[in-house]
């Protein structure tokens, strides 16, 4: 027998918007059925993958990004940062706005942010069901805060109603006409395993936040390159890469005398440990590769074996 080809088309599309925007409403609306989330477990609700959708068309990865609020505390703050540049190196951002509401000052925040982002930008004008009676007002506020900023920049409108489903399948058209022609970043049988790499590498990059200050940790990403099984005990090895920007980040991140480092392992080992009941040795190498966050070849490998 043979098999169905693989879709050829796969990318990443960034979800963004503010709290009762309607986000995980359309999301799942888009996924449906058809999709893996990406485990319902506490310990997701830092990964900023929420969903892998393939289907004969291709393949979405959606990305999250957590809400940004009025955060006090550095980690917060970090998050908001890590929300903000979420936007940037995807293939579609979704700007997610509640149409039956004016815009809000955050809303404004993201268009102003969108406008100078790369990506393809897409407002979603949600909650057409009760009317859309503020529609207009944010394309208004889009145009306006474009002239501001003397940028030339559009964005595409789709009007939907998560809840009733209205508008969604033309959105889902669109979206994956938008991600590039390639192979897949994920297997298409995604992937209940798949996020023990990523939550792993979010446990020892969260070591990293809470030690370093706010510069740093924003251009460091933690790539899980391997975890293997041990012969006795059920134990795991596990190799992982820190990524950095720059040279001079590289000592920060090491610490004088590797104290940072050990500090980080001795802590994201315990971590993992109770996460995942097993004994678990983990190495860690630091790496300076310029412009990481520009490349997402380090997303693709994530989660492969
Ligand atoms: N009438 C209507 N209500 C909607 C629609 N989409 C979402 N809602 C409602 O709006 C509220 C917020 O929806 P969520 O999907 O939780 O919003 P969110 O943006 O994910 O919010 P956070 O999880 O706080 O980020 C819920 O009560 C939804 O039922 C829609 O298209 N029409």
């Amino acid at each position: 027998m043979t098999q169905p080809p693989l879709p050829s088309r796969s990318g990443i599309a960034a979800l963004i918007g503010r709290a009762n925007a309607g986000k995980s409403t359309l999301l799942n609306r888009m996924v449906e059925e058809k999709v893996a989330i990406v485990s319902g477990t506490a310990q997701t609700t830092r990964n900023l993958i929420r969903a892998v959708l393939t289907d004969p068309r291709g393949q979405i990865v959606f990305l999250d990004t957590p809400g940004i609020h009025r955060a006090k505390e550095p980690l917060g703050r970090r998050m908001n940062k890590i929300a903000r540049n979420a936007a940037d190196g995807v293939d579609a951002a979704l700007l997610i706005v509640d149409a039956s509401a004016p815009p809000a000052m955050e809303d404004e925040g993201w268009i102003r942010r969108l406008l100078f982002s790369e990506s393809h930008v897409l407002v979603v004008l949600n909650k057409d069901d009760l009317g859309g009676r503020h529609a207009r007002a944010y394309r208004d506020c889009w145009e306006r805060v474009a002239e501001e900023k003397g940028r030339d920049r559009r964005a595409e409108w789709h009007t939907v109603s998560a809840l009733t489903g209205a508008g969604i399948p033309e959105l889902m058209e669109r979206l994956f006409e938008l991600m590039p022609a390639g192979p897949l970043l994920f297997p298409p049988d995604v992937l209940t395993d798949y996020p023990r790499k990523l939550n792993i590498g979010d446990l020892i990059r969260e070591q990293f936040f809470r030690r370093l200050r706010e510069e740093v940790p924003h251009a460091l990403a933690v790539r899980v390159e391997n975890i293997e099984e041990t012969d006795a005990g059920g134990g795991w090895n596990i190799s992982a890469t820190v990524y950095v920007d720059r040279h001079s980040q590289k000592g920060i991140v090491i610490g004088h005398k590797g104290r940072l480092i050990k500090k980080v392992r001795e802590e994201a080992r315990r971590e993992v440990r109770k996460m995942y009941d097993r004994p678990v040795a983990l190495e860690l190498r630091v790496k300076v590769e310029p412009k990481w966050r520009e490349n997402y070849w380090i997303l693709r490998e994530l989660g492969y074996a």
